[in-house]
């Protein structure tokens, strides 16, 4: 079990030999100089010691993450475990798994969800806590516009329920007697020629409305924050509209490829009895974003009335047996090549934050990264909230141990900032003890965590909990 706060003690026990050596081996930086005592020897403090190697980052996963990915972290300084079976996880690595907090030990420093959506992370309280969560974007878009376009096909032709009719027409040793006869209750319609209205023009939206307009179809699109990255993508006929409404007023078809946000100015519920009640009669929705986009009740109204046609990937109580619905598993990202490229784009993002503190594709911490740290320096990383005066303190605490910052680096974003600092250690001729620099400096009031980027993997990390030194 691991506790749920900890406070901290005087850690006077030495660095093990075992740890020392460690050190040695991973470490280019002249260690008679440094005195860095993460290694602790008491790693029954974080959990259960039978279950974690000393000396190794800790990769705990949930749901099945491509091998592929997994290899990207060398055995040498890594190891991966599942779920429950790891107790000193520095790191976490998972796809759809609704996230809890107490799935978050206090060791970790970092979650990826490899795939676009972080729905199933606690994100905001994750922020509170220090932790960035990474996701992996466009990884997964082309499977997923691929399932578009093929529930596009599906719900133009009665293609399910033909496939159900002759499956059972076969059990009755009827299938090829009535295979010609029976087709008339399975006509359907073709998309060349009609229009698609694409809702969220990011990685999947964009490349749907390209493959649409290739088809022969004429698309229309909506984003409010459209990026140049995926405009530069979409095809020259697309029609941009102002809002959902104008988007889908003419539309056959419309595919929702936006994320799910809870709470206030979130998109709960964006697909609602407002919107619904300006489809098409016959439109055919395309939701393979997140069920919870979508106003249950009202899309019925729709499918009762106006033979319109709802397609998913998300379960739905009231629509999954409709007979104007399609709904399949959760399949839209489950194919070889995207779960190894986010498998791999997670664990190379994961990496690059445990080994050089770098942030990128993260959704709730802003994008850093410093050039390699200098020879004979130590990079601290230090999580702060974003509030005035931060980096002085901080400054002051190096200053008092006389510690010159080489280089550094302090970006925000919402209520969170970071920093990356290389603090120089060459020319000093008394022993640096950089465990009590970086205790003051993460009991600095509006610390969150800091690290020391150095020697033995897994070691180096404090956290400010509310007051208490947790390290
Ligand atoms: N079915 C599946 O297996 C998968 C589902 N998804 C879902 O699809 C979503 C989109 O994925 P990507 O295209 O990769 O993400 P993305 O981040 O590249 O694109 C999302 C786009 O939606 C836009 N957007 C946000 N709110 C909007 C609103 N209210 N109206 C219109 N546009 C809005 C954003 O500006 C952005 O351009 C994910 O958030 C996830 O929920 C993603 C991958 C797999
Ligand atoms: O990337 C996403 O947002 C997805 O929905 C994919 O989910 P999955 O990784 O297949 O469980």
């Amino acid at each position: 079990m691991i506790p749920a706060t900890f406070r901290h003690r005087a850690l006077t026990a030495a660095l093990s030999s075992e740890t020392r050596r460690q050190i040695s081996a991973t470490s280019s930086v002249l260690l008679a100089d440094v005195s860095v005592e993460h290694g602790r020897g008491t790693w029954k403090t974080y959990g259960d010691i039978s279950t974690y190697r000393p000396g190794k980052f800790q990769i705990k996963t949930f749901n099945k993450i491509s091998p592929l990915g997994l290899k990207k972290f060398p055995d040498a300084k890594y190891e991966i475990r599942e779920g429950d079976t790891a107790a000193n996880a520095h790191a976490i690595l998972l796809r759809s798994h609704k996230l809890s907090e107490e799935e978050v030990p206090h060791t970790v420093r970092a979650i990826a969800r490899c795939g676009a959506g972080t729905n199933n992370v606690p994100v905001s309280r994750m922020t509170e806590l220090g932790i960035p969560v990474f996701n992996t974007p466009g990884a997964n878009a082309n499977a997923v516009k691929e399932l578009v376009i093929a529930g596009m096909l599906l719900g133009s032709r009665r293609i399910v329920d033909g496939i159900n009719h002759m499956k059972s027409l076969g059990e009755q040793g009827l299938a090829k007697e009535r295979v010609e006869k029976d087709k008339a209750m399975f006509g359907g319609r073709e998309i060349k020629g009609k229009t698609l209205a694409v809702i969220g023009l990011g990685h999947i939206g964009a490349a749907t409305a390209r493959d649409a307009d290739q088809l022969g179809m004429t698309v229309v699109g909506y984003d409010p924050s459209l990026s140049i990255e995926n405009a530069l993508k979409l095809p020259r006929g697309i029609n941009l509209s102002d809002s959902i409404a104008s988007a889908i007023r003419n539309a056959d078809y419309i595919s929702i490829n936006i994320p799910y946000i809870k709470g206030e100015g979130g998109t709960h519920g964006i697909i609602g009895k407002e919107v619904v009640s300006n489809f098409k009669p016959g439109a055919v929705l395309l939701n393979f974003a997140r069920g919870e986009l979508v106003d249950s009740e009202a899309l019925k109204e729709h499918l009762d009335s106006n033979d319109g046609r709802y397609v998913s990937d998300f379960p739905d109580d009231l629509l999954w047996s409709h007979p104007n619905s399609v709904i399949l598993p959760h399949l839209g990202a489950s194919t070889e090549e995207a779960e190894d490229a986010a498998a791999a784009m997670a664990a190379d993002t994961i990496r690059d934050y445990l080994e050089t503190g770098r942030v990128r594709n993260s959704v709730n911490f802003p994008s850093t990264s410093l050039p390699d740290a200098p020879e004979h320096s130590i990079r601290f990383t230090v999580v702060t909230k974003n509030v005035p005066g931060m980096l002085a303190h901080m400054a002051e605490q190096f200053a008092a141990s006389n510690l010159n910052i080489l280089q550094q680096i302090n970006q925000s974003r919402g209520n969170v900032a970071y920093n990356v600092l290389d603090v120089d250690i060459s020319g000093h001729d008394s022993i640096v003890d950089f465990k009590e620099v970086q205790e003051k400096i993460t009991m600095l009031d509006g610390v969150l965590s800091s690290r020391v980027i150095y020697g033995v993997p897994g070691t180096g990390y404090a956290k400010n909990l509310g007051g208490d030194y947790f390290v």
